[in-house]
């Protein structure tokens, strides 16, 4: 296999994309944040299947995180990565060092408490005095699920998903159901901003015995791993379940069970696959949704039924 161009620079970036798009070639994009591993690998593949080119982006998006989170432990292998894209096959891959510019003309931490309130929350871009403004909300799908622990998490994923989106011109993006609410943000961003981009959802990929594949998993302890088996478990049997019990008693089924084996629960919801808002009894195709803290790494995991 031919080793991927890597790109670092947004206007090289797009450049390449467009000395191909404008002679009718067609790109896929996958934006990722690095440490890869096969559930990225879907991805590409399915990428590779809808369109001429595939490109893949490995950027930690410090906007996504706020400054209490992990964006500072965020797993990263910059050298395996490109042996693995180099393996499946990748025409690019953008590892830009920074995606945002710089505060040269805007004092951020003067404005700060004027624009958000000094108690409301920022992120670690802005926390670091960024000249970043513009943010896209997508204003009810990112609030619940994730949106209520990482109040920052959707508007900073939607922003630079934009800004990629903006830098590579893709004809199609893929994204992972694992990060279901995700997902569905970046679907309703590209309807209600007319990108011109083809969003597909890819199916979630597990370890041989169910843990959700995630980059963050490097990070537990084998104890906490085997704990962490309990997500899938629930949720598995909770979908056998899902005839004969009420959603009450099948989210206090995945509750108990993630608790009983040493997780600590952010949420566990049963939502409306498309709007996402919490159902009480299943009467249109849904989704259970799990989040939950092992140690001090945070997983999510989720069923579609
Ligand atoms: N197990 C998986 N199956 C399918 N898609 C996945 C899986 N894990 C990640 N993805 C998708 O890969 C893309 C890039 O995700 P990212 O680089 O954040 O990896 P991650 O494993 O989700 O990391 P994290 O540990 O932060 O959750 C996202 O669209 C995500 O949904
Ligand atoms: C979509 C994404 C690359 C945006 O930073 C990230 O949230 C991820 O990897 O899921
Ligand atoms: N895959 C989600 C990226 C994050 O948790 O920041």
């Amino acid at each position: 296999m031919s080793e991927p161009e890597v790109i670092r620079d947004k206007s090289q970036m797009r450049a390449w994309s467009r000395s191909r798009r404008c002679n009718g070639i067609t790109l896929a994009l996958v934006p990722t944040m690095g440490f890869l591993h096969e559930g990225h690998l879907s991805l590409i593949r399915t990428a590779k299947a809808l369109a001429d080119l595939t490109v893949v982006s490995i950027y930690v998006n410090p906007g996504q995180f706020a400054p209490s989170e992990d964006l500072s432990t965020y797993p990263s292998d910059l050298a395996g990565d490109l042996r693995k894209l180099t393996s499946i096959g990748v025409d690019a891959v953008f590892c830009p060092t920074e995606l945002y510019h710089s505060a040269s003309d805007t004092d951020f931490t003067r404005h700060r408490g004027t624009i958000y309130g000094e108690s409301e929350a920022v992120s670690s871009l802005e926390d670091g005095g960024s000249g970043h403004q513009t943010w896209i909300r997508v204003e009810t799908l990112e609030k619940g699920l994730c949106g209520t622990s990482r109040p920052v998490f959707f508007r900073g994923v939607a922003t630079v998903v934009a800004k990629l989106f903006n830098i590579v011109e893709p004809d199609v993006a893929l994204f992972g159901k694992k990060d279901y609410q995700q997902w569905r943000v970046i679907c309703q961003m590209v309807r209600d901003l007319d990108f011109d981009i083809k969003i597909i959802g890819v199916d979630i990929v597990r370890e041989a015995d169910g843990l959700a594949m995630s980059s963050r998993n490097v990070r537990l302890l084998p104890e906490q791993r085997e704990m962490a088996l309990s997500i899938n478990k629930s949720l598995s049997r909770a979908k056998v379940a899902a005839r004969q019990k009420s959603c009450h008693e099948l989210k206090a089924l995945i509750m108990q069970a993630i608790s009983e084996s040493g997780g600590k629960i952010d949420y566990v919801e049963i939502v409306d696959q498309l709007n996402l808002r919490p159902v009480e009894e299943i009467s249109c195709p849904v989704v259970l949704c799990v989040a939950a803290w092992f140690g001090n790494v945070r997983l999510i995991d989720n069923i579609e039924l």
